[in-house]
């Protein structure tokens, strides 16, 4: 079966580790079909002659380069900022591919998916290998929309350098620092493409001083942009003081010309350019105290002496060690700027080996992507990037281990190097990559099949799609029966739905989109309850008494404690069905039946007749636990949004009013050039389809990003006109 496809990261080191993730599952599903009937995507890929073609030979040639030369990068950004053109520019000059695409029109390389170019925006990270200069680079576009946020996670995980991309025009924009904040927890070293020069209200200096604000982070100021908006035509490179200026007559930005920066010809961006050298030169000492020492000693009375080299590697030291980040700008859609990105890559951002991976070697079934398409390679070498099939019980997150005693070796040497504590019989545990953290999914609504025999076809689409994508989740209404899909958003569903009918043939009806809430108590109750049955010649006898309590945690796993006398003795098994029956009661609130989040479970006292069984502990506990919640005040929690609106004066008031009505809180309003920047708060249940209203408002001229905040109490009228909605049975939003 080609439905297992899942990538992997091969590292360098000794341990046989093997990274598996998932990414480009369903592409590369498309792909293998594709390939199999030789159908084209319209591209020519010819720059691979042979490797198509299932040319082994000729392939290994090419896919074992030096580690020190490989890089494993991935694209990142604010949906719209520009990723996909200018991975597209990237693929161009890199030879990848022979024509440039257009997102516009729909025919990129890596936003392949229908969905993806019908809709111009990237919802699956897609993989490209090509060469620069010598270097391997493996490439990862990610999605900017935050519905996807998961998958730009777990891309992040099995890479060592990232590209963020910015809109020059709007600088840090939301979705931005969702994704910087991942790349920091994944500690991965970026370099900032300021795209969009050419745009009309570009501005550099705004966009660095929003990286510096909102990131902060420092900048290195590597280039400097020439003219702006329409007046943009190339770069400074503040290390060698040269010009790049591309030929206005060229219509690939292939051509352009890299003239070192003289005293007769360019005086006055002479003097700016050295002037912002000089600082980029301070900054870096002040970053590094190796290249301080050089600066003071050797340089200190003229920082032009100092080589271009040298300053380079002191800079790639601290992108690597993340105290900087080093700005480039350009135009990828006027085909401007990208060759000396890539070249910065190759520069500035690590290879595997600087990067503390400790994955694996060989798997039987290897692919190597090339975003839709995958050709079969016999072995690869450490620090690459690569697929595999056939794994039927991996999921998104997974570490994978050639061997069980490798992975506890591993695992002990982790151990030693990280100095903790860890419980024997854990140890494979413990050599796990950094998992992702999978969002809270705050949507659902029901899915059916079109007949009742569908219904197991239906299933196997959603299994699949859940290995994919675990930010989606699928349960089973137990009062209806009925399938129900929990996701991200309202395009995460509908790109589910999409997914369903076009991959597994099945025409499927959605119920209206409801919110995820959930519930809390604000006062602490005590319940007792004592469940006696036999069963055959069996009693199951248990009395148990107990508090639920209001706790502040933020979270729907509830905190257990256990009264002194009831812990001594309490062998484990009982223990992790007392466990199982809190959780499970927690699970469906009595006002609504959503999640309780907040509270602490105290069990007093707990009698078990010899011989019952663990279930019915379970059961006792959890209705036991059920008594107390009816018996508390309760609350509903709403999922509270945080919302960004970039919009033009002229609507701002509109737009205003609107929010006020859907019971909003603005927090700031900011000015961004000629756009206003609302930020605020609003509830989800207010927010549904917000993007169609405001479309209509502000004649298409306003865009917002959604992120969610927290789980806010709702209040007492908005709760009652809920929980009213809801005895009515379904509640329609
Ligand atoms: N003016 C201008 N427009 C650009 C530039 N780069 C991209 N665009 C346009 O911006 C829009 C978004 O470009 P994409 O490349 O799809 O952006 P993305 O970041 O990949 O978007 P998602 O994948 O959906 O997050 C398209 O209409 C592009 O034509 C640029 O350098 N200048």
């Amino acid at each position: 079966m080609l439905s297992n496809l899942r990538k992997f990261v091969v590292s360098h080191k000794k341990i046989p580790i093997l990274h598996v993730n998932n990414m480009c599952c369903s592409k590369m599903r498309a792909s293998l079909q594709r390939l199999k009937s030789h159908v084209p995507l319209g591209r020519n890929y010819s720059s691979l002659p042979g490797l198509i073609g299932n040319d082994i030979k000729s392939l290994h040639s090419v896919i074992n380069p030096p580690i020190a030369k490989i890089r494993n990068i991935g694209i990142m950004a604010h949906i719209d900022a520009g990723k996909t053109t200018t991975t597209e520019r990237i693929l161009y000059y890199s030879g990848y591919t022979r024509s440039l695409g257009d997102v516009d029109d729909g025919d990129t390389v890596t936003d392949f998916m229908a969905q993806e170019r019908e809709r111009g925006i990237t919802i699956q990270s897609a993989a490209v290998t090509f060469d620069w200069k010598g270097y391997r680079v493996n490439l990862i576009d990610t999605p900017g929309h935050v519905d996807f946020t998961l998958e730009v996670e777990r891309c992040l995980r099995v890479l060592d350098g990232a590209v963020a991309v910015f809109d020059a025009s709007a600088g840090v924009e939301a979705q931005t620092l969702t994704v910087w904040r991942q790349a920091d927890k994944h500690k991965i070293p970026r370099i900032c493409f300021l795209n969009k020069m050419d745009k009309t209200g570009a501005s550099f200096k705004y966009a660095v001083e929003s990286i510096r604000e909102k990131l902060k982070a420092k900048p290195l100021l590597l280039q400097l942009p020439l003219g702006e908006g329409k007046a943009f035509k190339g770069v400074v490179d503040v290390v060698n003081k040269e010009k790049l200026l591309w030929n206005p007559n060229s219509d690939d930005g292939k051509d352009f010309v890299r003239n070192p920066l003289l005293e007769m010809s360019d005086p006055e961006l002479l003097k700016q350019t050295t002037e912002a050298r000089n600082a980029l030169i301070e900054q870096v000492a002040d970053l590094d105290d190796e290249f301080a020492d050089l600066v003071l000693g050797e340089f200190s009375e003229n920082f032009d002496l100092l080589p271009a080299e040298k300053l380079q590697t002191a800079i790639r030291r601290v992108t690597l060690a993340q105290t900087a980040v080093p700005v480039l700008c350009g135009s990828a859609l006027k085909n401007k700027g990208v060759q000396p990105l890539l070249d910065a890559v190759t520069v500035y951002l690590p290879s595997p080996e600087e990067r503390n991976y400790e994955f694996l070697e060989r798997i039987s079934r290897l692919l190597l992507p090339f975003a839709d398409q995958h050709i079969e390679i016999p072995s690869l070498t450490a620090g690459n990037i690569a697929l595999t099939v056939g794994l039927k019980h991996t999921a998104t997150g997974d570490t994978i281990a050639s061997s069980k005693s490798s992975a506890l070796a591993a695992a002990r040497r982790a151990e030693t190097e990280g100095g903790k504590k860890h419980r024997r019989n854990n140890e494979a545990e413990r050599l796990l990559l950094a998992g992702v953290e999978i969002p809270e999914p705050v949507f659902f609504c029901t899915i059916e099949p079109p007949s009742v025999a569908k219904q197991p076809d239906l299933d196997y689409a959603l299994k699949c799609l859940q290995r994919e994508d675990p930010s989606l989740k699928v349960k089973l209404d137990a009062d209806s029966g009925q399938t129900v899909l929990c996701g991200m958003g309202e395009l995460h569903i509908e790109i589910i739905h999409d997914r369903i009918k076009r991959e597994y043939g099945l025409e499927t009806y959605l119920g209206p989109l409801q919110v995820a809430y959930r519930e809390t108590i604000l006062n602490a109750v005590c319940a007792t309850d004592t469940l006696d049955r036999t069963l055959g010649d069996k009693r199951h006898l248990v009395t148990v008494e107990l508090e639920v309590k209001p706790v502040e945690t933020a979270s729907v796993m509830p905190v257990i404690e256990y009264a002194g006398g009831v812990s001594e003795d309490l062998p484990t098994a009982s223990q992790e069905a007392i466990e199982n029956g809190i959780h499970s009661a927690c699970l469906q609130g009595p006002l609504l039946g959503s999640p309780v989040q907040d509270v602490a479970v105290a069990v007093h006292s707990l009698i078990i007749h010899p011989g019952t069984s663990t279930t019915m502990i379970s059961a006792c506990v959890s209705r036991c636990i059920q008594k107390a919640l009816k018996k508390a005040d309760k609350q509903v929690l709403e999922p509270l949004m945080k919302l960004e609106v970039t919009v033009t004066r002229d609507y701002l008031s509109l737009v205003l009013a609107d929010l006020a009505q859907r019971r909003g809180t603005i927090q700031e309003i900011q000015t961004r050039q000629e756009n206003k920047i609302i930020t605020g708060f609003v509830p989800l249940a207010e927010i549904m389809g917000y993007s169609t209203v405001l479309r209509t408002l502000t004649s298409g001229s306003a865009t917002f990003a959604l992120e969610l905040s927290n789980y806010e109490a709702m209040n007492p009228q908005d709760q009652t006109v809920l929980l009213g909605r809801r005895s009515g049975l379904t509640q329609v939003l």
